[in-house]
């Protein structure tokens, strides 16, 4: 069996090491892409996901490489290979995707950009360590146990690195940091749908630099 390439590895280990917080962004207006993604790096997170969750999400990833070349750009809610292949079409320089099928997983180890693939369970991470995966995703975070359960699987698997997303907020993000098996957490309280949609993109500055403090303590 292919085993994901050491290089594929320390592509994620960087990108984890680029940023303590993990923006998950959902553009509903192609217009908001670029200024939102340059509020998030002006107020110091270098790394993105943009999910596909819209059919704004590649054509805002291809923007945004373009107009911020100091980002590090992610294609999030990738569920499928066909969305694997348009992420990297669109120029994303990773992939996250919620949970893992073994599809998903062996597309992951020979594609040109690396997978974050998203687990929840024991079973979910046996499934990507058996193909070389180290660092996942724990997603839904807060509903699948939070730091407990994070602390729980740092028993069994004491190699492996979680970025937790999913109810995570700018109050509970640096107790989720200061666990060993946490460099990255990610979340969508840093794009507030009330701050995106009147276009505040001071507010989105001033609250990545914010959080960034707080999650830092
Ligand atoms: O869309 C995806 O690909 C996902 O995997 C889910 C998102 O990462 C979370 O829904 C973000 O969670 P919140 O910060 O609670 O909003």
């Amino acid at each position: 069996m292919n085993q994901l390439s050491d290089f594929h590895r320390s592509r994620i280990q960087s990108l984890l090491s680029a940023s303590p917080l993990l923006p998950v962004i959902t553009i509903n207006h192609p217009e908001d892409a670029v200024p939102l993604c340059r509020a998030l790096v002006a107020g110091g997170i270098r790394v993105l996901e943009i999910t596909l969750r819209t059919r704004h999400g590649l054509p805002a990833i291809h923007q945004v490489r373009k107009a911020l070349p100091e980002a590090w750009v992610g294609a999030g809610t990738v569920t499928s290979i066909e969305q694997y292949r348009q992420a990297e079409g669109a120029g994303a320089h990773f992939v996250v995707s919620p949970g893992v099928t073994d599809t998903l997983l062996k597309f992951g180890v020979t594609a040109p950009i690396p997978l974050l693939p998203g687990v929840a369970t024991a079973s979910d991470i046996m499934g990507g360590y058996n193909q070389g995966y180290r660092e996942f995703k724990f997603f839904p975070a807060e509903i699948a146990g939070g730091r407990a359960a994070l602390q729980a699987l740092s028993g069994p698997f004491p190699d492996i690195e979680f970025c937790p997303t999913g109810g995570i907020t700018r109050q509970t993000a640096a107790a989720y940091l200061s666990l060993p098996n946490v460099r990255t957490v990610g979340g969508s309280w840093l794009t507030p749908e009330k701050l995106v949609a009147t276009k505040d993109w001071a507010a989105i500055e001033r609250l990545a630099r914010d959080s960034l403090i707080d999650a830092c303590k």
